[in-house]
């Protein structure tokens, strides 16, 4: 299943690639001010950090809410505390798009995530393009040698790659492409199985200094306790904040 998203999102924006062609993207990427310090901002603090997430299906889940505005859901985001907000561009399977993420960032004044399965470069110069300050890599998706170019990339346009990770090995090439910021999944992207738990199992070898997000599996403020306990800096929540009321949602996990 993995492998087939990444094949869906490459091939779409190789389709994207013939109307608008590498160079103009790039143009318009460097053109973009200054990404946000997405460090910084989801930096350890006292209290835990939410980076909620525009979403309106899964292929785990199928459809979770319309979100005909996602802009004014993100404002909603960063009303209710968040410190980040991520969009879900991948359009076959969560029905997302560059177009939701250029709305949200528009509306916002805290980094964004672009979520997706990215495979190559034209898909990090288009996050730089609509406005992101953070790019999803995913471990599993891809050879260490694609991940280092892609992770290189994304710094060198001044923005802050998510690693995700989904087992201790993944954690280790995490490590090794000397990630800032990594992130453990709950969920198994090739079975869709979730598995709470494996975050407290991997957390330990995250190196000090290096910024945790666990990513998944929050459905009430008792999954975000347990990851803070198990050393989380940050959650990554989509679905229960886009199946409530998202400011009083938000507002239980910030307290913890
Ligand atoms: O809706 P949830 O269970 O709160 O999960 C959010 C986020 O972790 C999930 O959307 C996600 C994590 N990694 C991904 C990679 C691709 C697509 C989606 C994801």
């Amino acid at each position: 299943m993995l492998q087939q998203l990444l094949a869906g999102s490459l091939e779409d924006a190789n389709a994207r690639r013939r109307e608008r062609p590498y160079a103009a993207v790039e143009a318009e990427a460097l053109d973009r001010p200054a990404a946000l310090d997405a460090l910084h901002a989801l930096a350890p603090a006292e209290h835990i950090k939410v980076i909620a997430e525009v979403k309106r299906a899964s292929p785990s889940r199928g459809d979770l809410a319309e979100i005909a505005e996602p802009q004014a859901l993100a404002a909603q985001y960063e009303a209710g505390g968040a410190s980040a907000v991520s969009v879900l561009t991948e359009e076959r399977k969560f029905k997302g798009s560059l177009a939701d993420l250029e709305a949200v960032r528009k509306a916002v004044s805290i980094p964004v995530l672009r979520k997706d399965f990215i495979g190559d470069e034209y898909q990090v110069l288009e996050a730089r393009a609509a406005g992101a300050d953070l790019v999803l890599l995913i471990v599993a998706a891809l050879p260490q040698s694609t991940l280092e170019r892609l992770h290189s990339l994304i710094r060198e346009l001044g923005m802050t790659p998510l690693v995700e990770t989904h087992s201790e090995e993944e954690v280790a090439r995490a490590v090794d492409l000397g990630a800032q910021l990594v992130g453990v999944n709950a969920r198994d992207l090739t079975t869709f199985e979730l598995d709470r738990d494996l975050f407290g199992r991997v957390a330990d070898q995250i190196p000090a200094g290096v910024i945790r997000v666990a990513e998944s599996a929050v459905l009430g403020v008792d999954d975000v306790q347990h990851y803070r306990e198990a050393g989380a800096d940050a959650v990554l929540v989509g679905e229960a904040l886009v199946t409530n009321d998202p400011i009083a949602t938000l507002a239980s996990y910030l307290s913890v």
